[in-house]
This record gives C-alpha cells, sequence and structure tokens, in this order.
C-alpha cells in the first residue's frame, strides 16, 4: 500500500493519509510536490510530506488524492526538514508554516508559472493581408492589426488583455490562413550577465580579508560567524568577495535583510560585482515577480538570493552561505501568524545544510552576543572604518532650559547651518511619524484618543485627520472640542511632519527631503529619495529609524538625535538595547567617507546612565554591563521565554481563556517552567479587541520546548470559544 501523507493548508497540527490518486497510478510525486485533496466537504490544497507503506487509518476509510499539481516537487528535502523543525520549534501547524514558504500563488492550486506560454502570430500572408479586407469583422480585425505590428507573436493572456474574448476571432483567422499558433518565452530575458565580475573597486583591509578568509575558510561546513564590524566598516565588501567566491564554486548564497529600504541598494552593489541572475524576494514586489524569482533561487539559477525573513525558506539546491545582515533588527522576527526568526532560522538552516552563516552588525543582539562569547559563534571584528573615515564622535546636548525651535536648540541649528554652507549634508532622526503625537482640547483637557485602542491619536496634518498608529482608524480633524465644544484645540509634541514644516523656514534656501513610512507610501519614492540623497542632491533628510539602516551616505557629515528621552523610559525589558543599537546606527550614518562625521544628540537626562555607558564605552561597553544586568535579572539570553497570547471582542474571554490555558500547564507538574500571568496586555485594548497574555519562562530551552508541545496539544483539544483567538510566541521579541 501507498499512503501520502499531507499537510493542508489549515490551522490543524495534524498531517492526514491519502490513498494515491485513482487515475495517474504511474506518476510517483515526491514529498513537497502539491496535491489537490478531498477535506471535508471541500478540496483543499496540500503539500506531500512523506509517503509511507502503512497507515493508522484503515484503508476503507482513506480517500484517494484528487490530482497532483506539480510535475516536480517545490520544496526539496532540505527545505521540508527546515520547515518542519521551525513548525516543531514555533509550535506552529505544519500544515501553516509549509505554506508560508510558498510564494502566494503557489498555495492555491495556481499551477507553477511556466516559462512558455501559448500565443499566435500572424502568418506571411496575414501579415500581407490589408486590415480594411477585414472590415465586416471588428474582432479579427483588431487581433490581426496586433498581431501584424508583433512579429514574434503575443501571448493568448495578452491579446485577452487588450481585445476582450477574441476565441472565435482567433479560430477564424486560423482558419484562414492568417495567423498560426505559437509557443513563446514567458519569461522576459534574464539579463545574464556572464562576464566575468569587474575588478574590485580597492583592496581590502587588513581586518576585511581577515574575516572574509576565515568565513571562506569554513565553506562546506557548518560553522555560525558573528561579524561585528563597526558601522563604516565595510561589512558589505565582505559579504561581496564572500558571494563571488561562492559562485565561483558554481555553489548559491542567502543574503537576508530585515528591511525592504536595504534591497535596492545592496541589490545595486551585488549586481555590479557577481555573476549571473539574481533573484530579490520582499513584500513590496507582486506576486509574479516573486514566484519567477523564488523559482529562479530554487531551480539552482540564481547565485544569489536577496529577501527579507521569508526567503529564508526559498529552496536554494546548491546552498553554500547565509548571510544575515543587520542580525540585531527585530524586523526579522515575524510577528503575527507563523512567529519566526529567520536570523534563528539561518543558524539552524545553514546546520542542516553543512554550510557557514554569518550575522553581520554594528550592534549585535545580545542573544547573538551571548553564542559569540561562549564560543558558539565564531566572533571576527572589523574595528575600524574603511578608507579615511573616522568613528563619529557623539556628544550629547543638555537641552533642560534650553529655547527650541522647531525642536531644534541653537547649538544644533548652528552646527546645521555651517555643514550645511560647507558643502555636507545634514541628517535629523526623530522617530515618530506625523504631525503631532496629542491633540488636545485647552479648555477641558479632552484628549483624542482611539476608539478601538487604548492610545493616542496621532495628528496628520497634510490629510487632516488623527490617525491610531496600532490599528490605522482615523478619523477626520475636530474643529470643536467634541467634549466642551470648546475650539482652543492644540497639539502637543513633534513630528516627523511638524519638523518638515517648521525647519523649512529656518532653511528657506536649502532642499530637504522627509523620510518615513508616510512620505514614501508610492510605489518607488524610497528609492528616488534615497538616490537623490546618496547623490548628495539633499541637504538636510529628516525622518525616523527608516533612515538609521544600513544606509551609506558619504556626504553626511552632521547628524541631530531629537527626541530618545521617551525610549529610555520605555518599561520592556528590551527597550535599553533597542534604544542604544538605535543610537549607534544612527550615528554610523555620518562620516563615513573622508570628511569627519559629528552626533549631536539632544536629550533631558543626559546624566541617564544608558547614554553615559554608550558615550564612555561604545556599543561593546554598554553590551557588556546589560548582559551582566541581564543575567542578574533572570531574562533573556539566560532564560528562555514564551508568551501565550489571546484576543477577544469580549472583556474577559481572553483572561479566562489563558486562566485556563494556566490551569492545564499546571496540570502537566514541571515546576522548572514558570507560568507568570495572565494579566492584561500593556496595551489592552486594540483595534477593538481585549487582550491578554501568559508568559512562560524557563532556563531550559529543551525543557521549555518539550513542555510548550504538550501543552499547546493540550490547548488545541479546548472546545473552540467564539470570537477567541490564541497564538504562541516562542523567544518574543515584542512584549507588547
Ligand atoms: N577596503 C575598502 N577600502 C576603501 N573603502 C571601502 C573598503 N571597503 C568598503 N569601503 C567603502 O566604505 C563604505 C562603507 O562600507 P559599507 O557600507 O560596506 O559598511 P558597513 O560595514 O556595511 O556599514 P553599516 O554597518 O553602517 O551598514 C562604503 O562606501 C564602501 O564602498
Ligand atoms: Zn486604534
Amino acid at each position: 500500500m501507498i499512503i501520502y501523507r499531507v499537510a493542508v493548508d489549515a490551522p490543524l497540527a495534524a498531517l492526514f493519509d491519502y490513498l494515491p490518486p485513482i487515475d495517474a497510478a504511474d506518476a510517483s510525486p515526491a514529498p513537497g510536490s502539491r496535491l489537490l485533496v478531498p477535506f471535508g466537504h471541500r478540496q483543499r490544497v496540500g503539500i506531500l510530506i512523506e509517503v509511507r507503506e502503512e497507515s493508522a487509518q484503515p484503508s476503507d476509510k482513506l480517500k484517494a488524492v484528487e490530482r497532483l499539481l506539480d510535475p516536480r516537487p517545490l520544496l526539496g528535502p532540505k527545505d521540508l526538514a527546515l520547515v518542519r523543525w521551525a513548525a516543531d520549534y514555533y509550535q506552529q501547524p505544519l500544515g501553516e508554516a509549509v505554506f508560508t514558504a510558498l510564494p502566494a500563488r503557489l498555495r492555491t492550486s495556481a499551477p507553477l508559472l511556466d516559462e512558455h506560454e501559448p500565443g499566435a502570430r500572424a502568418t506571411p500572408l496575414g501579415c500581407a493581408t490589408a486590415l480594411a479586407d477585414l472590415a465586416r469583422a471588428p474582432k479579427q480585425r483588431a487581433v490581426l492589426a496586433l498581431l501584424q505590428r508583433a512579429p514574434a507573436g503575443l501571448s493568448l493572456t495578452k491579446l485577452g488583455a487588450q481585445i476582450g474574448d477574441c476565441r472565435a476571432a482567433l479560430r477564424a483567422l486560423r482558419e484562414k490562413g492568417l495567423i498560426a499558433s505559437c509557443t513563446l518565452e514567458r519569461r522576459e530575458p534574464a539579463p545574464q550577465v556572464t562576464a566575468p565580475s569587474p575588478p574590485p573597486p580597492y583592496p581590502l583591509t587588513d581586518e576585511q580579508s581577515e574575516a572574509t578568509a576565515s568565513i571562506q575558510e569554513a565553506f562546506g561546513r557548518f560553522q555560525a560567524f558573528l561579524l561585528d564590524g563597526v558601522t563604516g566598516s565595510g561589512k558589505t565588501e565582505v559579504y561581496i568577495r564572500l558571494v563571488q567566491a561562492l559562485i565561483e564554486q558554481g555553489r548559491q548564497a542567502l543574503v537576508l535583510v530585515p528591511e525592504i529600504g536595504l534591497t535596492p541598494q545592496l541589490r545595486e552593489r551585488f549586481s555590479s560585482r557577481v555573476s549571473g541572475p539574481i533573484a530579490v524576494l520582499h513584500s513590496a514586489r507582486s506576486n509574479t515577480e516573486r514566484e519567477r524569482d523564488w523559482q529562479l533561487a530554487a531551480r539552482g539559477e540564481a547565485g544569489l538570493l536577496l529577501g527579507t525573513r521569508s526567503a529564508i525558506f526559498a529552496p536554494l539546491p546548491r546552498l553554500g552561505l547565509i548571510l544575515v545582515d543587520e542580525e540585531h533588527d527585530p524586523s526579522l522576527k515575524q510577528q503575527e501568524g507563523f512567529r519566526y526568526s529567520a536570523r534563528d532560522l539561518a543558524v539552524r538552516r545553514a546546520q542542516l545544510t553543512s554550510c557557514p552563516v554569518v550575522l553581520g552588525t554594528a550592534t549585535p543582539s545580545l542573544e547573538t552576543l551571548h553564542n559569540a562569547r561562549a564560543n558558539r559563534y565564531a566572533w571576527l571584528r572589523l574595528r575600524h572604518r574603511t578608507g579615511q573615515a573616522r568613528p563619529p564622535a557623539i556628544s550629547l546636548l543638555d537641552i533642560r532650559r534650553q529655547p527650541l525651535r522647531a525642536g531644534l536648540s541653537n547649538v544644533l541649528r548652528s552646527h546645521m547651518r555651517a555643514e550645511i554652507d560647507a558643502g555636507n549634508q545634514v541628517l535629523l532622526f526623530l522617530n515618530r511619524r506625523g504631525y503631532a503625537p496629542v491633540f488636545t482640547c485647552h479648555s477641558c483637557g479632552w484628549v483624542g484618543g482611539c476608539r478601538h485602542c487604548d492610545a493616542r491619536l496621532t495628528l496628520h496634518l497634510r490629510q487632516k485627520r488623527l490617525w491610531c498608529h496600532h490599528c490605522d482608524w482615523s478619523q477626520p480633524l475636530p474643529t470643536r472640542c467634541p467634549e466642551c465644544q470648546g475650539l482652543d484645540l492644540r497639539m502637543l509634541g513633534q513630528g516627523t511632519e511638524r519638523l518638515e514644516d517648521e525647519l523649512r523656514p529656518l532653511f528657506p534656501d536649502v532642499s530637504l527631503a522627509r523620510i518615513d513610512r508616510d512620505s514614501t507610501r508610492r510605489k518607488g519614492e524610497l528609492t528616488r529619495l534615497f538616490d537623490a540623497a546618496r547623490k548628495g542632491e539633499i541637504q538636510i533628510l529628516l525622518g525616523t529609524q527608516m533612515l538609521a539602516k544600513g544606509h551609506d551616505f558619504p556626504g553626511v557629515t552632521l547628524v541631530g538625535i531629537l527626541d530618545l528621552d521617551q525610549s529610555l523610559y520605555a518599561s520592556d525589558f528590551r527597550a535599553p538595547e533597542r534604544t542604544a543599537q538605535l543610537v549607534i546606527q544612527v550615528a554610523g550614518r555620518a562620516g563615513r567617507a573622508e570628511r569627519p562625521g559629528r552626533v549631536v544628540l539632544q536629550t533631558r537626562h543626559p546624566e541617564h546612565p544608558l547614554l553615559q555607558s554608550l558615550l564612555k564605552d561604545g556599543y561593546g561597553g554598554f553590551a557588556a554591563q546589560e548582559l551582566d544586568e541581564r543575567r542578574a535579572a533572570e531574562l533573556p539570553p539566560f532564560m528562555h521565554l514564551a508568551l501565550a497570547r489571546a484576543d477577544a471582542a469580549d472583556e474577559t474571554l481572553a483572561l479566562d481563556f489563558l486562566r485556563e490555558a494556566r490551569r492545564l500547564g499546571e496540570r502537566l507538574d514541571e515546576s522548572r517552567v514558570q507560568l507568570l500571568g495572565p494579566v492584561p496586555a500593556p496595551m489592552e485594548r486594540r483595534a477593538g479587541r481585549y487582550r491578554a497574555q501568559l508568559l512562560l519562562q524557563c532556563a531550559s530551552r529543551p525543557l521549555l520546548q518539550r513542555f510548550l508541545r504538550h501543552w499547546t496539544h493540550a490547548l488545541r483539544q479546548l472546545p473552540r470559544r467564539r470570537g477567541l483567538r490564541w497564538s504562541l510566541d516562542v523567544d518574543p521579541q515584542d512584549m507588547l
């Protein structure tokens, strides 16, 4: 007997057994192929996970697979092994996990985008025929007109898109011998740059060469590296050399980046230096583009796959190296649905593949640093900036009792003026978008709050709306106070929009650009602004953390950090780490070329220990201290966490559910796993739902894993409650 074990696209942990399809006895699909299977009263798409010879079900209860969907498996054995491991580790139903690994269209029964598609072209007779002869058959005339202008032919899809349903016209034209069917290449011919890569623009520094050599020496076996290089130390150049060397050996590299904003720039740098096609996967690309590049990687044609976190699952049959850039960045962790960490999976994938993995950053996460200190990861350092560039000098600027204009102190303003006059660029960092974070009535104290969340509404003056940054709900700007009908409405605080408006009159003759989520909504806008910034066409760049990450703006000599004080006092235990990383990363945009850079950090808390230690001991010193504190407080990475979250429209349902979950957990009788809570989430109401959470902690990862396996199993057996959602987050990054 042949049994197919199938994962279906549903939140179900189980695999389901099926018999082979009835009328396809000779086709024997390999694991990783899609199948259409009967499921309940309908059909579903499934992925074949295993082929076995027996089933725990009696055979007369088993149904047959409806049909096979793919001529070849979409995922190879190692790809499947990774997804299975991830599903297991993150306690995610395998069905959901494995479908996450596929491009959107392939999660349905849609056929693989084929490289060929049917089309039609004009025959010599058709080319010679005068269109006027077809005056009485307008559809035929329209088709022929198009085909006469396209000697290579047009695909039926394109014809259909232009003319509508033209099947009858095509048939008629074919019968008259005016057109013929043909097959067309669907893919735009990939720019096959097979020319040898151009010579490197500069020799590597000693530190760069040493790092490159150590990693190259590990090709062909598993080894994790922390590439701990100060901002501007040329980590990207190390990546490029490694990828070149790997491609020369006929293997594939995977490069993960946290943000879409980083991909165009990196892609450009890679594509001018490595030969062959590069596949790029991120959410801003269309489904078709993504699927095409996914296949380019899966077929082994692309020597390099560059992508954001979900690219960790893309099949790469000749994978030989994984690079994770900005490994500390929280967006490498998926925060909803399948909550995986692409960075941690990168290490696991390298292990499964027996290849090296490199985690690169100027500000290592404490988890990674801990692994490097324990010698689990080899620790490579680039301590110096390349070329003439000096490390930026950071100074704290006490703004207590200082007059501020546009949120800027006199000192910062005069620095700005000086740099601009000298032909340099200035970057201002303010991590708050919108015009003002608070909109209030001066007479009665009313404050604009979200109807659906425990959150304030942010004023967006351009749109004349109050906006919730948590659920995206918005309302028109009131002209009177909704409470007292008063007219004295005021805005408090400063967001990037306001900064932009107030800055323009202070620097009237200076070109200025704001970069945040609002100003870059239009497709291509982000790339355009970054390009302009790099070319030096913009003198003042202002924006949110979008500006902070990994960008290379050689002309920036002054960075102003306007308002970090709030994050100095945030309650999340990761807040100090995040704040320190942000400061160092933003500061790292200054002085990356010949001209020295300086950083001015405005604060009302210049004596704050975090700022003091950052300034005195740099990120390394800060991180060492912070690790000691985490150890003392028994927090990650010395403790392993999982967070169960629940939410419901009903006020008590989520808490009730987690209380029951806690009881189930206690019944497992494992004293080494501590259950803390449940408690309402820090922001209890969000998007109209009440949220609660239960924290689990344990000093041993395997023990916590074993506990979670039994516990989630028990939780899934509980009767379903209407309107309740719950999820489990293993190694949570965001405790909100
Ligand atoms: N060996 C070298 N000699 C001279 N210049 C170099 C060398 N290597 C890299 N550079 C240049 O130094 C600048 C900084 O390099 P790169 O952007 O790779 O730094 P990075 O370490 O990735 O920085 P960050 O962490 O801030 O993103 C770039 O303009 C790059 O072209
Ligand atoms: Zn809201």
